[in-house]
């Protein structure tokens, strides 16, 4: 390893664009499986990490929703999160707001309570060993109907103290934003922060859609915005956090290699860039694979890793008070490694 990715590794982070259902690795697929009687089309671990070569999103999203289908019970949940966390504590990751499906799974039965309640679990425990703060977001699968995301607010009225905002996810070419206009406007009354994928395969479009109609309060993704330099002036101008994942990117050929990979010119361009993970367990790592991939690419200074590792606080949910402990925490890191 490269002192810069070293040095970018040890950094304080938080993490703002993470699928817990996507973080399902494949021996947790097979425990999971076996002990719930559940059939999985592979015959072992290699046999799926072979399975995880991807063309697209769609070809990713297949996969996955397959794959979630292991995720029966509450200790399922937190079992799938604390695992998470142990690579969060590894990473550095002191923060984390993480996405979940809820209708990936209500689509086969499982109550919505048992998702939420084996996630917030796992937060429990993940603050008491590893100090880990976290928050929740539901996310609504896009390729499914307004009904079908109003219904889903719905059930989940009983935890929304318990949630931060909503998102939206899923097949983004044919699904715009503005489909989902006033279930948004709806978690927005109840004092829910907004956040949706755009601009991941959709295009600028959608993005400005996503900033005029679903009001977001961040994007995820974001990357064909630098094809619109009024879009990029804007998102550069408002100070919106872009949460970008740049193996994810490449694992869904959103970009031909890594070294093509757009984040340098993100942050020349004034955007608040963040770096994450995405669906770890599919697109070949954590957050600091993520922070070691683009270090090795050999495009970003010692001090764009501060700045990227400042914007995933400055991105998130937390309070003043906390982004600034978080901040003062990167200040020190960085004067004790000069
Ligand atoms: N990268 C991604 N884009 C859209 N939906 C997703 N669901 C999980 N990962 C996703
Ligand atoms: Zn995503």
């Amino acid at each position: 390893m490269t002192n810069l990715a070293t040095f970018a590794a040890g950094l304080p982070k938080a993490e703002l664009h993470l699928h817990i259902e996507g973080s399902l690795e494949p021996e947790q697929m097979f425990a999971f499986a076996r002990r719930n009687a559940v059939a999985i089309p592979y015959a072992d671990v290699e046999a799926v990490r072979a399975a995880y070569a991807f063309n697209n999103l769609q070809d990713f999203l297949d996969i996955y929703y397959a794959g979630a289908d292991v995720l029966r019970t509450e200790a399922d949940f937190r079992e799938l999160a604390a695992a998470y966390f142990a690579r969060c504590a590894a990473d550095q990751v002191v923060h984390t707001e993480i996405f979940f499906d809820p209708q990936t799974h209500t689509a086969r039965g499982i109550p919505i309570g048992t998702v939420i309640e084996g996630l917030l679990a796992g937060m429990a425990d993940a603050q008491a060993e590893h100090g880990i703060s976290s928050s929740l977001i539901l996310c609504f699968l896009r390729h499914l109907d307004e009904a079908d995301a109003f219904a889903t607010l719905e059930a989940a009225r009983p935890w929304l103290d318990r949630i931060a905002g909503v998102g939206l996810d899923s097949s983004e070419q044919g699904h715009p934003p503005s489909k989902f206009e006033r279930v948004f406007a709806a978690a927005a009354e109840l004092g829910l922060k907004r956040v949706a994928h755009a601009g991941e395969e959709g295009p600028p479009a959608y993005v400005t859609e996503a900033l005029d109609l679903l009001k977001v309060d961040r994007l995820d993704h974001g990357n064909r915005s630098l094809e619109d330099p009024l879009l990029v002036a804007r998102l550069a101008r408002s100070g919106m956090t872009l949460t970008v994942c740049p193996l994810s990117n490449l694992k869904l050929c959103v970009v031909p290699d890594i070294d093509a990979h757009p984040i340098d010119r993100m942050l020349r361009l004034g955007l608040r860039a963040t770096i994450n993970s995405d669906d770890p367990a599919y697109f070949g790592g954590y957050v600091n694979d993520n922070y070691r991939a683009v270090a090795a690419s050999g495009r970003l200074t010692r001090d764009d890793f501060v700045t990227l590792a400042r914007n995933s606080f400055l991105g998130s949910f937390l309070s003043d008070a906390d982004v600034a402990r978080h901040l003062a925490a990167i200040d020190a890191y960085a004067a004790a490694h000069p």
